[in-house]
């Protein structure tokens, strides 16, 4: 029997409330001393039209806890909310699909024949053109997909997702195994979808995919939240600025020096006559620098990466 879809609602048109949430999350593995707490108490709400990394070590928990949000499996105790159904419910009526490390796809068949198939089974026909365009698989159309490379097939995987028009978009290291050109196509492809009003929620081990990409970071470790924020201030927050100056003024640099030390700036080092330091004061201690007859300043922020090992360090 075929059935013709209904035509999605717009977007907007959808109930108000969060699209996810997730409350008291726990879920472990194992008992005894093999007793793994992969998510240990989680509560998270993200709205509608977010884009949000998920940032985190090996075996922090973000595969648990995404595979709870998608209704692959069940939460220990707490609650998961998925545009105010229960998971399984929002993966039934499509309106969260997910692209995972996990899940093959069949080698024999073409990128189109692929998406073909499951656009049959979603009802989704209308939307092949669409997707294969968005995903940017109209140039590959014809290949087996046995002989697509990793990150063509991440995009396969991606436009599968995207057939049955979902509203949330949950993708679990799906840059996984990209080359740097790969990875910057597939998230310039994944910010035309965001654009449409989509939410997102991403797992990663590319800090800098988080940097650019994502709007707000979620830091997991351990199963727990360590940090949840902008992005930008995640980063801005955590080990403040450092600053670089030439100054030639001996004394000058010096005394800075002596006074950034005093004040417990961190890293305060002299070579010849380049003074670094890092301080949460970066603005006023450019001011005093340039005030000293400083040349050839330079103020930078720390990088996800740092911030990320600063916070997850014992
Ligand atoms: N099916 C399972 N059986 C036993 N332990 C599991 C199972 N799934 C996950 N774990 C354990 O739970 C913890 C969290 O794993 P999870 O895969 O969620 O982490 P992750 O943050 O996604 O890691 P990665 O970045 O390596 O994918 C790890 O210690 C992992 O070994």
């Amino acid at each position: 029997m075929t059935t013709t879809p209904a035509p999605a609602p717009p977007r907007a048109a959808t109930t108000t409330g969060p699209a996810i949430e997730l409350a008291g999350i726990t879920r472990h593995f194992g008992t005894g001393s093999k007793l793994v707490r992969a998510v240990d108490g989680i509560d998270l709400t993200i709205g509608r039209g977010e884009i949000v990394a998920l940032l985190g070590p090996n075996g922090a928990g973000k595969t648990t806890t995404l595979d709870m949000l998608l209704g692959l499996s069940t939460p220990d105790t707490g609650q998961v909310q998925v545009l105010g159904s229960p998971a399984r419910r929002a993966v039934a009526s499509g309106r969260i699909a997910a692209v995972l490390q996990t899940g093959g796809l069949l080698p024999d068949l073409t990128v189109a024949e692929t998406v073909q198939v499951i656009a049959g089974l979603h009802g989704a026909k209308p939307r092949i053109d669409d997707v294969m365009q968005l995903a940017g698989l109209t140039d590959i159309a014809r290949r087996r997909v046995g002989k697509c490379s990793g990150g063509e097939q991440q995009r396969v995987k991606f436009a599968l997702a995207l057939l049955p028009d979902p509203d949330v978009l949950v993708l679990d290291e799906p840059t996984a195994g990209m080359d740097v050109k790969a990875r910057r196509r597939f998230w310039n492809t994944m910010r035309e979808s965001a654009d449409a009003g989509r939410t997102v929620v991403f797992a990663t081990h590319y800090l800098e995919e988080a940097e650019q990409f994502a709007r707000r970071t979620v830091v997991m470790d351990r199963g727990r939240i360590v940090a949840d924020g902008e992005t930008a201030h995640l980063r801005a927050a955590l080990g403040g600025r450092t600053v670089s100056a030439t100054v030639p003024d001996t004394d000058a640099r010096s005394t800075i020096a002596d006074e950034l030390r005093r004040a417990g700036a961190d890293e305060v080092r002299v070579d010849g006559t380049r003074l670094t330091a890092r301080t949460t004061a970066s603005d006023e201690l450019a001011a005093q620098l340039l005030a000293a007859g400083a040349t050839d300043l330079e103020i930078t922020a720390p990088t996800l990466e740092s911030a990320f090992t600063d916070l997850t360090e014992d």
